[in-house]
């Protein structure tokens, strides 16, 4: 579907097909715009559970920072529209669905797999950042596989603009920098961390920091508490970048463009992405 962003779209312009998944405010469906057949995924929130949890501003600026952002390795927010009792959002559909639902099946990546994905993560960071648009909310649930296994970054709806916003915390806090958990101002190198986290997590299969109490994975974020299991076996590049993204001084953090030089995306990233 075009964005012809004049264009008032309603629910009557697509058939509606089966569930993709069960987001925290509504369900994605697979969808098809009758007029161009143009295969969609639309994502169905209530209006009432966004008034409620007061987040209406951040989704109005996740329509207006995607609207801006084309990449391949960013999942295209076509457009929105909304009836009575729900706000829809025309979306890319990305046919091989859910990576975090891969990592569950796999348990975690080679490291061929995990360079490729970290490699066109970085490319995509790279270019939000050209545009000062930080995502701040890099985690497995975010991202999704297109049909020909290219990975996209897809939920902006914690996306800024501009650098310091505070934010309220929700959800899991293991993706979080230093400096958002303890809430000072942060800058684009709050994703070059959670990036950081996520080439961990596809290497072994867990995050860095996890641990059973809330309270212990602040404790362990805040001191860099980062350790390497002895299984799976994991190479000493890799162990090195994934060192020098996990610094809790944000400005002495691997910038992406030398991450994209480092030996272990060299040697493993697959140039396609
Ligand atoms: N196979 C698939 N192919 C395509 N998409 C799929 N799933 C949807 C992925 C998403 C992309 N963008 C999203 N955006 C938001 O959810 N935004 C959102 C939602 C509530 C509140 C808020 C806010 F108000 F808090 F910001 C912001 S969900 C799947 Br499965």
């Amino acid at each position: 579907v075009s964005a012809k962003e004049k264009k008032r779209w309603t629910l009557n312009d697509f058939d509606i097909g089966k569930p993709l998944g069960r987001g925290k405010f509504g369900h994605v469906y697979l969808a098809r715009e009758k007029r161009s057949n143009h295969i969609v995924a639309l994502k169905v929130l209530f209006k009432s559970q966004l008034q409620q949890s007061q987040v209406e501003h951040q989704l109005r600026r996740e329509v207006e920072i995607q609207s801006h952002l084309r990449h391949p390795n960013i999942l295209r927010l076509y457009g929105y529209f909304y009836d009575q009792k729900r706000v829809y959002l025309i979306l890319e559909y990305a046919a091989k669905g859910e990576l975090y639902k891969e990592l569950q099946k796999c348990k975690y990546f080679s490291e061929r797999r995990a360079a490729t994905y970290v490699a066109s993560l970085a490319r995509a960071l790279i270019y939000c950042h050209g545009k000062h648009v930080i995502h701040r909310d890099i985690k497995p649930e975010n991202l999704l596989i297109g049909a020909q296994g290219e990975l996209k970054i897809a939920d902006f709806g914690w996306s800024v603009h501009t650098f310091n916003r505070r934010r309220t915390m929700c959800g899991t806090l293991d993706y979080l920098p230093p400096e958002m958990v303890e809430s000072v101002e942060h800058d684009a190198n709050v994703d070059i961390w959670s990036l950081g986290v996520l080439c961990y997590e596809f290497l072994y299969g867990v995050p860095p920091f996890e641990a059973k109490e809330h309270s212990d994975t602040y404790r362990r974020i805040v001191q860099v508490d980062l350790k390497f299991p002895p299984k799976p076996i994991v190479s000493s590049a890799a162990k090195d970048l994934i060192s020098q993204m996990l610094v809790k001084d944000s400005s002495q953090r691997l910038p992406l463009h030398k991450l994209l030089e480092h030996p272990w995306i060299i040697q493993n990233a697959d140039p396609s992405g």
